[in-house]
């Protein structure tokens, strides 16, 4: 599903999963379009998942509600062009504070490798014997580089960070980044899913107030564990993508994840459960039934 053309808005940039457009004669507008695109692997799957973008559009406005008493965010309307109505926001421009703000609640990816080779997360020193998967003391600010398309963000301390962007504006969003992470996870606890860590981006007003921006809190920019399957000292199961992965990993696919060959399509069985996996994340967050589309 490549970004489609939307008459009235112009294509400005396209991630791995959503695209960026700017609506014709406004320069403080942005519209955020949501697609149906699934990565794995650090794959973007030719197979796209039916209503993936609607979905995680739907949870990331819910979140934003959640959080509002914390701290402003960047959505102004989903009043959007029918051709992507219902997976797409139109959204204030911000000045983006170039730093991804990660929140880690849990040990796992990049986070476990640093921990195991320094025994610290972005020079935060950790207590020994933590597993993959171990739940940290204390909800932890890893923030990263922002690398360009197809490369890797850098883990960075909050030194970097200060360099950067200056010492107010970094306590700032390490604050808010934690105090969204804190409200989200305890939320997502208490409906059986646990969100392992999250990225969030910030931006920031004329007047100088930071806001939320970006999504935030979906299986996109973050970890979905199913609480119940919960057992540190393993990988553990994604609550949205671990029917891709299996399926991936497992001879069935006929690929072999080390090599440069793109995977393989998606059988149908795989892609419905897949979607059904985001339809239960929203429904379970939200307590709302995720109402499909008819076209
Ligand atoms: N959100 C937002 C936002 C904003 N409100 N104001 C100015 N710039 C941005 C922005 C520009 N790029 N990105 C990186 C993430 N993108 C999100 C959309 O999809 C593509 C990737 C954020």
């Amino acid at each position: 599903m490549s970004a489609p053309p939307l008459p009235g808005y112009r294509h400005i940039y396209s991630g791995k999963i959503r695209d960026l457009y700017r609506p014709e004669g406004s320069d403080d507008r942005l519209l955020v379009v949501a697609s149906d695109r699934i990565s794995a692997y650090d794959h973007v799957l030719d197979t796209p998942i039916p209503d993936k973008g609607r979905i995680l559009t739907a949870m990331s406005l819910w979140w934003f509600e959640q959080l509002a008493d914390l701290m402003p965010n960047h959505v102004v309307s989903t009043d959007v062009p029918a051709a992507v109505t219902g997976r797409a926001v139109l959204v204030e421009r911000l000045e983006m504070v170039p730093v991804e703000c990660i929140a880690r609640g849990y040990l796992t990816g990049s986070g476990l490798a640093e921990y195991r080779e320094r025994g610290s997360v972005c020079g935060i020193p950790l207590p020994d014997g933590l597993q993959d998967g171990s739940r940290l003391p204390e909800p932890l600010f890893t923030p990263t580089t922002k690398a360009a398309m197809g490369e890797h963000d850098e883990s960075v301390d909050f030194a970097y960070v200060v360099d950067v962007v200056g010492a107010e504006l970094a306590e700032r969003v390490r604050t808010l980044t934690l105090e969204a992470y804190a409200r989200g996870e305890a939320i997502a606890r208490e409906r059986g899913i646990i969100l392992a860590d999250t990225k969030f981006e910030f931006g920031v007003r004329p007047d100088g107030s930071v806001v939320l921006a970006d999504e935030v809190l979906t299986p996109d920019s973050s970890r979905f564990w199913p609480r119940d399957q919960w057992q540190p000292g393993r990988a553990q199961p994604s609550f949205d993508k671990q029917f891709v992965r299996d399926w991936l990993a497992s001879p069935e696919s006929g690929w072999d994840r080390s090599s440069d060959e793109p995977p393989p399509p998606l059988p149908d069985g795989i892609v419905e459960r897949t979607r059904r996996r985001y339809v239960e994340a929203y429904e379970r967050l939200t307590g709302d039934t995720f109402a499909q589309q008819v076209s």
